[in-house]
């Protein structure tokens, strides 16, 4: 497998990656071009209305705001987007312990057009931890589960890193070496990677598990910032009026 052949998106999807420059959070929107429903995965609450304008002039209607988990980092823009773009709903996994209007439960599906996302149960970051998965178009949003030749932190929340590892493993890497992953942050300036780049080159997830667990146990990283707001606020899927 080489870049050249990674799955391609069809005609007929629209794919947009944004990004929030505090967090370095990705936001996605997915839409079908034809009947315009759309859905946003992530999105960030101080650029709800650069979300909203975009899907705006692009004629879409957002059906679904979705959430790939409770973040710690940053407050979701699912509430905001919801008073800008009346009608659409929230969504989370029924497993994250939050508030919205749609609970996924393992193997859902999200409906937009034509297209679908099915939703896997990825813990390890947190309970409520979800990957979304189009298989015809060859992706995954991998939330913060897998983030590119790294995963997310597994010390707070309920964090575990058997758990994460096994998640990844059981859900992700099995998944067609030329599918796409798009994570829910990059500190570095990646924008996407393969299942078969990460199985390849992941620096944490390549390793045995009893390595894979003391790098976690060791990585000594700082609380995010925003954590004792988020949290609260994200359990309800953000603000609420
Ligand atoms: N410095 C940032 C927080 C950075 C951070 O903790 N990122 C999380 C994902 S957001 S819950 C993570 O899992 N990082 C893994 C890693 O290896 O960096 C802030 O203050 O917001
Ligand atoms: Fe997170």
């Amino acid at each position: 497998m080489s870049v050249a052949e990674e799955h391609q998106f069809s005609k007929d999807f629209l794919f947009r990656q944004l990004f929030d420059r505090e967090s370095c959070t990705y936001t996605y929107l997915l839409a079908d071009i034809n009947t315009k429903d759309a859905v946003i995965i992530d999105p960030v609450l101080e650029l709800a209305e650069r979300d909203a304008q975009f899907i705006q002039q692009q004629g879409l209607k957002l059906v679904y705001c979705m959430n790939t988990h409770m973040h710690a980092d940053h407050v979701t823009g699912t509430g905001k987007l919801k008073q800008l773009i009346p009608g659409c709903q929230s969504i989370i996994s029924r497993s994250s312990g939050a508030k919205a209007d749609i609970l996924l439960d393992p193997d859902s599906k999200v409906k937009f057009g034509r297209h679908e996302l099915i939703a896997k149960p990825t813990p390890g970051h947190t309970n409520g931890c979800m990957t979304y998965i189009s298989f015809e178009q060859g992706v995954a949003f991998t939330g913060d589960t897998l983030l590119i030749r790294g995963c997310g932190r597994t010390d707070f929340q309920e964090g575990d890193p058997e758990t994460l590892f096994k998640s990844v493993h059981r859900e992700i890497f099995t998944l067609p070496d030329n599918f796409k992953l798009y994570p829910a942050h990059d500190y570095k300036g990646q924008t996407v990677t393969t299942v078969w780049e990460e199985k390849l080159y992941n620096a944490r997830l390549t390793k045995p598990l009893s390595e894979f667990i003391d790098i976690m146990n060791n990585l000594n990283l700082a609380y995010p910032k925003k954590m004792d707001i988020a949290v609260p606020l994200n359990k309800v899927c953000g603000i609420q009026e």
